[in-house]
């Protein structure tokens, strides 16, 4: 069987897409889908993700890690959606979408997506990090020079160890640039590497920071391995309410899977 696919990345954080609204695609086959995101072996990606028909909104979006497993939300990965979505001419600038975390609205304007993420309600601040669920669920720890920071180990280190094991977190590694401005290097669950960019991990940084007190900025810009975006959000006594996620979202190629 012969399915195209849609190569995308969005600051780095690259994904296979689909369009699934005719359910061709075989996704309980968890090897098949670790193949396609192999980066040797297989198109290569951090993720796959299926648009199929939402009854509700403008369409819904399934998201696979590269181990192949379906997981919880992805940031970048919906924002790279939106842009798809509209590849596809299913949406115009605006859009309402499901995922495994809610109903989602974003904008696109030149390529650029901001992705509305769900409202947070808690947030753990502990001595030596700050621990979240954005969609998915973030281990934030603020470190000094972030760029000469060994994020893989570390990062593995944590994500398997307590409080997380098998179930696991994605670990944020981040370093305050000035009241505005954070770089961001995030170990992603599931991938279980080092990604250019996570956008429900920069998210739980952007919020972290203010519990932290390290600033009392609403916008802040987040500086990645892949690129900049930016994360506004409404402080309501500790729920965060309004929260967008904004950057460039980008196709790159498509091609055709050859599927025995
Ligand atoms: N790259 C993502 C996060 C994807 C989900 C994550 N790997 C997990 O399993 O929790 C993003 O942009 O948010």
């Amino acid at each position: 069987m012969k399915i195209q696919f849609y190569k995308y990345q969005g600051t780095g954080n690259d994904f296979v897409m689909i369009d699934n609204r005719e359910t061709i695609f075989p996704k309980n086959n968890t090897n098949l889908i670790n193949e396609i995101c192999d980066r040797r072996f297989g198109v290569g990606a951090d993720g796959l993700i299926l648009l199929e028909d939402s009854e509700t909104t403008d369409f819904k979006m399934v998201y696979f890690n590269a181990d192949g497993n379906e997981s919880s939300m992805c940031g970048n990965g919906g924002r790279c959606l939106v842009s798809f979505a509209k590849q596809l001419n299913i949406i115009d600038t605006k859009t309402t979408f499901d995922a495994i975390d809610g109903i989602h609205h974003a904008t696109i304007e030149n390529g650029i997506v901001s992705l509305q993420m769900i409202d947070i309600l808690n947030v753990d601040n502990f001595k030596s990090h700050l621990f979240l669920d954005t969609g998915s669920p973030h281990h934030v720890e603020f470190v000094s020079d972030v760029n000469n920071f060994d994020v893989t180990n570390m990062g593995r280190k944590i994500r398997n160890g307590a409080p997380y094991f098998e179930i696991g977190s994605n670990v944020n590694f981040a370093e305050l640039v000035n009241s505005d401005t954070i770089k961001v290097r995030t170990y992603e669950r599931g991938v279980e590497d080092e990604t250019l960019s996570c956008g429900t991990g920069v998210t739980a940084v952007a919020i972290a920071s203010h519990v932290a007190k390290k600033t009392t900025n609403t916008t802040i810009n987040i500086e990645t391995l892949g690129g900049n975006l930016s994360v506004s959000f409404e402080n309501k006594n500790g729920h965060f309410e309004n929260v967008f996620l904004t950057g460039p979202a980008t196709y790159v190629f498509e091609g055709t899977l050859d599927i025995k």
